[in-house]
């Protein structure tokens, strides 16, 4: 029977934490399966009493590390990090990757940048040539943030705020998120750049020359790939 997308992440959540060795000072990323990852990292905790220190990108990570035993640290209270492994929503042929589908993006990319080593586990399915068919999440001051649409639009950025039951949708910093339904991305870096300089952006989603290694899930077993 075809493996589902949900097994896919269970079985790329498993094989990160192969990578993780005593004593190491850990990033825990955000999302569904980074979650699968988590949960692998706590049995290792639990039953081989792995040594480590995890550095969560979010409210929600640190809750679950937490409850499964993983001693946690909040990023100003290390001084390294050595391997972070997070999700993406989408990697293109040279390992550059859009995150922020779960709104954690800002605080992932402080980690990810504080971080020796960067790996992404995902299912196949967020492999693509051209990164943009993943719309591009920013994080965004809310004050002012209808301004700041507003020019996004007119660059022809199609952005849209993202809301929940009626609610913007909030992340940890208390900031809103907006999404660039930019269809195909063709110059990263200089997009990068020009978002990052708008005033009350204080993020954008694209990772760029972040990755070291991503895992892809496939149905007949993860695939590791060495990006740089
Ligand atoms: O903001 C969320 C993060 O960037 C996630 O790592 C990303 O959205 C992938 O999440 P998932 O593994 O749930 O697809």
């Amino acid at each position: 029977m075809a493996m589902t997308q949900d097994e896919l992440k269970q079985q790329v959540g498993q094989r990160a934490v192969d990578f993780i060795e005593d004593g190491m000072v850990v990033g825990l990323g955000t999302g569904s399966t980074v979650k699968y990852m988590v949960d692998a990292l706590g049995k290792r905790v639990k039953e081989e009493g792995l040594n480590v220190v995890g550095v969560p990108t979010s409210d929600r990570t640190r809750e679950q590390a937490r409850s499964l035993g993983i001693p946690v640290k909040g990023i100003d209270d290390v001084d390294h990090i050595d391997l972070t492994i997070d999700g993406a929503d989408e990697i293109s042929d040279d390992f550059q990757g859009i995150k922020g589908g779960g709104a954690a993006h800002l605080w992932e990319k402080i980690v990810a940048t504080n971080s020796t080593k960067n790996m992404w586990i995902v299912d196949e399915s967020k492999l693509s040539h051209q990164l943009g068919s993943f719309p591009l999440p920013l994080e965004v001051i809310p004050y002012g943030s209808s301004q700041v649409v507003k020019k996004l639009a007119a660059k022809g950025y199609k952005p849209e705020v993202r809301m929940r039951d009626g609610q913007h949708v909030l992340t940890d910093s208390k900031n809103y998120v907006v999404d660039l339904h930019l269809g195909e991305i063709d110059h990263p870096h200089e997009l990068a750049n020009e978002l990052i300089q708008m005033v009350g952006v204080v993020e954008q989603g694209l990772f760029l020359d972040t990755v070291n290694t991503v895992i892809v899930g496939r149905p007949d077993g993860p695939e590791v790939l060495q990006a740089r």
